[in-house]
């Protein structure tokens, strides 16, 4: 047997270390806005960013310099001590540096013992397998137990290789600490071989071309979505372990189009919330990612036709049953949860 018992599923792994949790706390995720930790006028901000961004992360991984690792790491835990994090409803998480790296280590320690009353959240990059989720597991629930913390930490895996996306189901499913993962599309583009330079996002030569016309005009063609694959499967995955799934990052800070268009897309397909590399995308990410009000008072006109969830009811020419009435509840649960942060979509959503 290579599973733990259900049992032993929820025990803590450490002497002293929280009891796991066995649902997710629910939160609003819509943007995981990155900040470098170790750029003083970047730190200096952090106060408004967790004004602006429903989580606030400090990247200690890819985009700091092996020099600024250190530095990167003290910003992160001060990040911790800047911001009533829990009080004002905002998630304060970290993405640390793999596994096999020289950093990773010294990431976790000094964040749980020093930042972990405060620190929702670990964002794992480059996982490629359940034992890496069981070794930070275990790692983590020593340095819990050290700090004494009463509250767990939980974990979130970046999908950024080959291997990650074959087993993606085992990672989902490796720990109850679990909270979601994300598309790295960059890495993930490394790693498989893609012919690209791009971090997320189309590609001009990724298309499918129409039919040859018979009178020899040219050919329609549209760009496809390298992505649409991964991103369903990763959806599965996570939806079936209970946990969430997210885009993740945009590179063209510039393209503010598609990048609206790659998160619709994510979010269409399940996801709860994508990554945002610069303030310009918290903006887009709120907007994608809070449901429109005509579709939320479209849900809560299916949800109000069956109050009991069972039968059959006709909306403006269309069939609702049971399973548009779980569709609704999904959109009008997230328009709740939105409402309670947003006081401008909450009067959107409930007006006639
Ligand atoms: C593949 C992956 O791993 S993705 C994850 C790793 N990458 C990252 O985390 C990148 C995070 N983002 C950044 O570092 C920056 O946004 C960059 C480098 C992409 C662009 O930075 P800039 O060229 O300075 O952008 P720009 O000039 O438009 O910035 C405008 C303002 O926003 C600020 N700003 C830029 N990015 C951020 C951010 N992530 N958080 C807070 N403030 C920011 C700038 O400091 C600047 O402030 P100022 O007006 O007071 O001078
Ligand atoms: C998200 C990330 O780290 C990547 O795309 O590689
Ligand atoms: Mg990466």
């Amino acid at each position: 047997m290579s599973q733990k018992t259900p049992r032993n599923f929820f025990k803590p792994l450490a002497i002293g270390a929280p009891d796991p949790m066995r649902e997710l706390p629910i939160r609003l995720e819509r943007m995981i806005h990155f900040v470098p930790p170790h750029l003083d006028k970047v730190r200096a901000k952090v106060p408004q960013m967790a004004t602006q961004a429903d989580v606030v992360l400090a990247n200690l991984e890819d985009a700091i310099p092996a020099d600024a690792k250190d530095a990167a790491r003290d910003g992160a835990i001060e990040m911790g001590k800047m911001v009533d994090w829990q009080g004002k409803g905002t998630g304060f998480w970290s993405r640390v540096n793999p596994l096999n790296s020289p950093w990773f280590q010294e990431d976790v320690s000094r964040l749980v013992l020093e930042a972990g009353e405060q620190l929702d959240v670990i964002m794992l990059p480059k996982v490629e397998g359940p034992w890496d989720i069981h070794f930070a597991d275990q790692y983590v629930a020593q340095l819990e137990a050290k700090a004494g913390l009463k509250r767990p930490i939980l974990f979130h895996a970046i999908l950024e290789t080959a291997q990650g996306m074959a087993l993606v189901e085992e990672i989902a499913l490796a720990s109850p600490r679990m909270q979601g993962i994300s598309l790295g599309p960059a890495d993930l583009a490394a790693d498989r071989k893609m012919k690209t330079t791009r971090v997320g996002g189309g590609h001009p030569y990724y298309r499918v071309v129409d039919d040859p016309n018979e009178d020899g005009s040219k050919r329609e063609s549209a760009q496809q979505d390298p992505w649409h694959y991964t991103i369903a499967r990763m959806v599965d995955a996570c939806r079936m372990a209970g946990i969430n799934a997210f885009y993740g990052p945009f590179g063209d800070i510039a393209d503010s189009e598609a990048c609206e268009q790659q998160f619709r897309n994510a979010f269409l397909l399940g996801c709860s919330g994508t990554w945002s590399l610069h303030p310009s995308q918290i903006e887009i990410a709120k907007r994608v990612f809070s449901p429109a009000p005509d579709e939320v008072k479209f849900a809560r006109r299916i949800l109000e036709a069956m109050p009991d969830g069972t039968g059959v009811a006709m909306l403006d020419g269309k069939m609702q049953d049971d399973a548009t009435w779980k569709q609704a509840k999904v959109i009008s649960d997230l328009a709740d949860l939105v409402s309670e942060k947003d006081p401008e979509l909450a009067k959107a959503y409930a007006a006639d």
